[in-house]
C-alpha cells in the first residue's frame, strides 16, 4: 500500500477524456516519476492530487486519508506540497527574508503567542530558517537578493521554503522545465540530497529523460490519459509500449 493511491480517476473537459481510468500507487520514500508525451494528462493529473481539479469519479487516498473534496490548502496541511515549474520566490527579498516568510507563517498559522514567547520564538524562527538554508546548501548565500541567483539556486531556495511545512509528499511539476545544463544538475543533486537528508517521497512530472532516470526509482507512462506501464526505470527504457507513445517525440 503506497503513501497515495490513486484509483480510477476520471476526468472530462467537454468531449475529451483527459484522464480515463488512472490508477496510480506511490510508494513511501521512493521517488516516483510520471512521465508521457504532450497532451497525456499528466498536468491534469497533479491538479486533481492537490485539489485544483476534482475529478469525475474516482478515489485519491493519501496516508489513508481521503484527498478528494478538499481545498488545496488542507492537502498541503496534510503534508503534500507542489513545486511549479517558476519557481515562486519573493524576487526582491533576501534569501534569507525569503526563509523567514513560510517560518513565520507557519508560528502564526498554528497558534497565538504572549509577547514574550513571541520574542523567544523570533529567535528559534532564525535558527530554524538558518538550519533550512544550511540543509540546502544556501546559507553562505543567505544575504544574496533572490533575483540574483541562478536557475537552480532559485530552485534551492524555493524548496528551502517548501520544507519549512515538512511535508511528506512533494509534488514536483517539471522542476527543471527551460533549465541549462548546470542548473538542471544543481537541481537534480538538490532533489537527490532532500531524498536521502529527509526521506520525503516525490512524484515528479518531466520531459528531460536525463533528469528521470537520474532521480526516478519507478516510473508511470500515461498516453491519452491511461496509464501504459509502470516499472522500474531499466524495464523502462526501450520499452516497445513507451516508444509507440512517444513516435515523433525525444526518445526514451
Ligand atoms: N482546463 C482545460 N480545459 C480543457 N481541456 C484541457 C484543460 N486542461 C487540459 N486540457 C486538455 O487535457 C489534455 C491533457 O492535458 P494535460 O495538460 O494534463 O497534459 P500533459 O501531459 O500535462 O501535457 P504537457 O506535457 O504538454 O504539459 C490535453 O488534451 C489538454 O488540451
Amino acid at each position: 500500500m503506497g503513501i497515495l493511491e490513486v484509483k480510477g480517476i476520471n476526468k472530462r473537459f467537454g468531449g475529451l477524456q483527459a484522464l480515463g481510468d488512472v490508477n496510480l500507487s506511490v510508494a513511501e520514500n521512493t521517488v516516483h516519476a510520471i512521465i508521457g508525451p504532450n497532451g497525456a494528462g499528466k498536468s491534469t493529473l497533479l491538479n486533481v492530487l492537490v485539489g485544483k481539479l476534482i475529478p469525475d469519479s474516482g478515489s485519491v487516498m493519501f496516508d489513508g486519508q481521503s484527498v478528494l473534496g478538499r481545498k488545496p490548502h488542507e492537502i498541503n496541511q496534510m503534508g503534500i506540497s507542489r513545486v511549479f515549474q517558476t519557481p515562486e520566490i519573493f524576487s526582491d527579498l533576501s534569501v534569507f527574508e525569503n526563509v523567514l516568510i513560510p517560518c513565520f507563517a507557519k508560528r502564526d498559522g498554528s497558534f497565538r503567542m504572549h509577547a514574550i514567547e513571541s520574542v523567544f520564538s523570533e529567535k528559534a524562527i532564525h535558527q530554524q530558517a538558518e538550519e533550512i538554508l544550511a540543509d540546502v546548501n544556501m546559507l553562505e548565500k543567505r544575504h544574496m537578493i533572490a533575483s540574483s541567483l541562478s536557475r537552480g539556486d532559485k530552485r534551492r531556495l524555493e524548496m528551502a521554503m517548501c520544507l519549512v511545512q515538512d511535508p511528506r509528499l512533494l509534488l514536483l511539476d517539471e522542476p527543471t522545465a527551460g533549465m541549462a545544463r548546470a542548473d538542471t544538475e544543481n537541481t537534480i543533486n538538490l532533489l537527490k540530497e532532500i531524498r536521502t537528508k529527509r526521506g520525503i517521497t516525490m512524484a515528479i512530472i518531466e520531459h528531460d529523460m536525463n533528469v528521470v532516470f537520474s532521480l526516478a526509482e519507478r516510473i508511470t507512462v500515461l498516453a491519452q490519459g491511461t496509464p501504459l506501464v509502470e516499472d522500474t526505470p531499466d524495464n523502462i527504457k526501450g520499452h516497445p509500449k513507451v516508444r509507440e507513445a512517444y513516435l515523433g517525440e525525444a526518445q526514451v
